[in-house]
Formats: structure tokens, sequence, C-alpha cells
């Protein structure tokens, strides 16, 4: 890959989503979605986040990056995580998620899965400075995973997806307020995922 991403007209998959989610999945949104994740695993200044879990302080099995405007100040597991700046490819694909999805973006929180080892638990993006109905565009390179959706009192309403290289979900609507998602490991899976989850961050009042 020289340069920006290229991207490319996507083909949206129709998902059988259940009751409450509003969800979109468009494939190959990207041209060399492997190469631009080997750009952004250099880019991007990687940490291991330190996550309170039950009381105790654990490391999270993943690398993490939160990324935006200066005034976007997100808490996350109880921690307020002050963004680093844009990188040039991130800026770049924020304007271009921007114009595809009709929605600004102020911030992004960027995983590094290293391998099927790494993953994220099940949880909501539902911090109060999301605002109530969140669209997040949550962009895949790498390695395939799934990535499960269940809804927070009906354990009927569930979803299991195949996230691939070059991958856009979009995630609107009261998905966040009625499903919790959550990246389970993938032993057999080697090879590294960047996801990246672009957000608007407003501020609080
Ligand atoms: O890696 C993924 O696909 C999910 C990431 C996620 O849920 C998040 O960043 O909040
Ligand atoms: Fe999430």
């Amino acid at each position: 890959m020289n340069g920006l991403p290229q991207w490319r007209e996507p083909r949206w998959q129709n998902l059988a989503v259940p009751a409450g989610a509003e969800l979109r999945l468009g494939l190959d949104v990207l041209a060399e979605p492997d190469a631009l994740l080997q750009a952004l695993r250099a880019e991007i200044p990687w940490e291991q986040h330190r996550l309170r879990l039950y009381g105790r302080e654990v490391a999270s099995p993943r690398l993490s990056c939160w990324i935006g405007d200066t005034d976007a100040v997100y808490t996350y597991s109880r921690t307020r995580f002050v963004p680093q700046p844009w990188t040039p490819l991130l800026a770049a694909l924020r304007d271009g998620l921007a114009a595809l999805t009709a929605q600004r973006f102020n911030s992004v929180l960027c995983n590094l899965y290293r391998d099927g080892n790494d993953s994220m638990g099940l949880h909501s993006d539902d911090e109060p400075e999301l605002g109530l109905q969140p669209l997040i565009a949550s962009l895949s390179l790498g390695a395939t995973r799934r990535f499960r959706l269940r809804h927070k009192r009906d354990p009927a309403r569930r979803l299991e997806l195949e996230l691939p290289s070059g991958s856009l979900l979009v995630m609107s609507g009261t998905t966040q307020q009625e499903y919790r998602h959550e990246l389970p490991k993938a032993l057999r899976v080697k090879q590294a995922r960047v996801n990246l989850t672009f957000r608007q961050v407003v501020a609080r009042g």
C-alpha cells in the first residue's frame, strides 16, 4: 500500500437482525486491507491498558489506543482516557467513514488482537459521553474473527457474525442500550487483527 487508504463501493450484506438492534455489515469497503493493517500496526502508539474487573486490576487481553480530538475524553471501565492525536491514516479513515455513513466522528478506539488469544469481553458502548443512540462504525482488518451480540435481558435474541478483513460493521439505533457484544478468543487464529471503532464523543454538560 502506498499513501492513503483506497475506498471501494461496499457490498452491503443483509443481516437477520434480532429486534431492537440496528446493524449493517459492509464487505470489502477498502482496497488492500492487510497492507493497511501493517501500516496501522506501525503508526499507532499501542498500549496495553489495565482494566478494573470485579475490583481487581488486570492487563487487558489486547493492545489498544484511544485517538481523537483533544476534547474527546472518554471513560471506560472506570479509567479516564485522554486521546492521542490523530495519525495521518486514521484521519483519512475518519474522513472516508464520515462520507460513507453521513456521520461525524471525533474519536476512535483502536484495538490490536495480536492473535486468537486476544479478545474483548461482553460489554456495551453505552457510556453517557456517546449519547443515547450512538452510531459506531467498526472497521476490521486482518484475521477474520467472530463477533457476538446478546440482548441484555432476552437470551433468545442473539447474533453471531464473522467480521472479515476490510469489513465495516455499523451499529446504531438502540443497539448499545439493548445489547452487549464481545469478541471471544479464537485459539486457532494465529494472525493479527486490528479493529477501529469510530465514535462521536459529546462533551458532558
Ligand atoms: O474488535 C471488535 O470487533 C469489537 C471492538 C469493540 O467492541 C469496541 O471497541 O468497543
Ligand atoms: Fe464495543
